[in-house]
């Protein structure tokens, strides 16, 4: 049967980049989605507010929710001190097996801990199955209407603290309103967007860095 996009990104990797070198796992992907086949990959451009912020925050503990291929899984986890692992949530099955060999190909198996599941049921598990009090950083870019529900999930499993950042990918295009009007409303956040474009195309698109202030 024929292949499915992320097996052929995953070849993609394997034949054009260098085994434990993620810069050149990402260059890969980007390659082959700006010249093969265009994927939901947040991209380079958004990439790199995606690295600015991370560098920035310097997390501790790192969620990531849509691991889809695992594209921003290698962008973050790249950046992380010693000793530091993100967790990244994928439902889907075979997107997670793809992913854990594009991040095992990029060396980075060590910094991450991808749970097959959902986020509604895996968010309120992480206390007691990773032993997270609360989260640093948190990427979204999952489905798209489920931002929201998602965000009011931290704040009700007391995932958050003062200073936690949450970053939100697509939040123009595809597009989050619901999410973006919560964010940038209510008392407890401060947001701000990064405009940018849609990952390998011209379409305005940007991310929304959202402060939790307790
Ligand atoms: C209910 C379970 C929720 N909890 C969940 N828990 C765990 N994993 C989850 C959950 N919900 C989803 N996932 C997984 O995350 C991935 C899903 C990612 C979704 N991303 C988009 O839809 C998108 C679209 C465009 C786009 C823009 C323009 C176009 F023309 C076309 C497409 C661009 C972009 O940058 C985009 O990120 C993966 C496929 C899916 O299995
Ligand atoms: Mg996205």
């Amino acid at each position: 049967t024929r292949s499915t996009r992320p097996q052929r990104m995953l070849k993609a990797v394997q034949k054009n980049a260098t085994k434990g070198n993620p810069k050149s796992v990402i260059s890969a992907i980007d390659y082959f989605c700006k010249h093969s086949e265009w994927a939901m990959n947040v991209g380079d451009e958004k990439g790199s507010i995606l690295d600015s912020v991370v560098t920035e925050v310097n997390p501790s503990t790192v969620l990531e929710l849509g691991t889809y291929c695992g594209y921003s899984t290698v962008r973050i986890a790249r950046l992380l001190s010693p000793g530091t692992k993100l967790i990244t949530l994928e439902f889907n099955p075979a997107n997670a097996a793809v992913a854990k060999q594009i991040i095992a190909y990029a060396g980075l198996q060590d910094k991450v801990i991808l749970v097959e599941g959902s986020s509604g049921d895996l968010i309120p598990q992480m206390k007691e199955r990773f032993g997270i009090t609360t989260f640093d950083f948190i990427f979204l870019d999952h489905w798209k209407d489920r931002y929201l529900p998602d965000i009011k999930l931290f704040e009700e499993c007391g995932l958050l603290r003062k200073g936690s950042v949450l970053l939100a990918d697509n939040v123009i295009c595809p597009g989050t309103p619901e999410y973006l009007e919560y964010v940038r409303k209510s008392p407890r956040y401060e947001s701000k967007y990064f405009p940018a474009h849609l990952e390998y195309t011209k379409v305005e698109d940007g991310l929304e860095k959202s402060v939790f202030l307790g």
